[in-house]
């Protein structure tokens, strides 16, 4: 079953691209510098609206809706906490900004902590938490609103090592039941999480399928290097070859 249908085109930005997320997925939209993954990342959650768009999500044509109510839940590079709330507000804060009562909110909120391994934290202030324990907060405000898709841009980019491990764990598992999209130039992030590719190359999907799909017959220069299974550095860890 599709989850997420996203057809659009922005001639200002030499876009026109169409994919599909099956549900259950996590679907890797991968790409060089300037092949259309931001836009796309904007185009789906509701900060661009081009004239020309088409989504479909969760079986409902979502372009004419506002953010808020597609239903998409999106972990950012920053997890952006608000510093004067608790943790346990911080968590339960889109149920509450959709008008659910404080007790039920805290109570989802509690169990979305409880999901990312941030429970212990609930009563503290954002500001004396690492970037890892930042990020899993952040996780988890976004599945307390339980949203039919999540979106992902770069989760991992602004974290540590040892966070950046403990943050995957707990990001496989949440992963593993829901329908994901992440955008990302980690080679080695994508094959961690993604169990499919989107791969944008000059403002257009050049090929979608799964890895093996994608790496049998990859139809691009990008997809190939992608999708290589060497030790080799990936593309974006390396320099261009010429
Ligand atoms: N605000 C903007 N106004 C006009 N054109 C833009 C704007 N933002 C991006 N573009 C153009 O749209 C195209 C796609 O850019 P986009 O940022 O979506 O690509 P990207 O794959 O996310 O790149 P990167 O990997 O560098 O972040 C590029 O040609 C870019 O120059």
């Amino acid at each position: 079953m599709t989850e997420l249908e996203v057809s659009y085109c922005l001639p200002e930005r030499g876009l026109d691209v169409a994919f599909t997320v099956p549900s259950g997925s996590t679907t890797a939209l991968v790409g060089p510098n300037g092949s259309g993954k931001s836009s796309t990342f904007d185009v789906i959650c509701g900060l661009l609206r081009p004239r020309q768009a088409q989504l479909t999500a969760h079986g409902q044509r979502v372009e004419q809706l506002p953010p808020h109510r597609r239903r998409i839940g999106l972990l950012l590079q920053q997890p952006l906490l608000f510093p004067t709330m608790s943790v346990l507000e911080n968590a339960a804060f889109g149920l509450r900004a959709a008008g659910v009562r404080r007790a039920e909110a805290h109570a989802r909120a509690q169990q979305s902590l409880e999901e990312v391994g941030a429970a212990p934290l609930s009563r503290r202030r954002p500001g004396i938490l690492s970037g890892g324990q930042s990020q899993r907060v952040a996780l988890a405000r976004v599945l307390t609103t339980d949203p039919d898709l999540l979106l992902l841009d770069e989760p991992l980019v602004a974290l540590d090592d040892e966070s950046q491990e403990t943050i995957s764990a707990v990001l496989e598992h949440v992963l593993a039941a829901r329908t994901a999209v992440l955008i990302t130039h980690s080679r080695q992030e994508a094959r961690r999480f993604s169990d499919r590719l989107v791969v944008l190359d000059g403002g257009q999907v050049v090929q979608q399928g799964s890895w093996a799909e994608v790496g049998q017959a990859p139809a691009s220069a990008f997809a190939r290097r992608f999708t290589a299974e060497a030790s080799s550095p990936g593309p974006t860890e390396g320099p261009e070859p010429r």
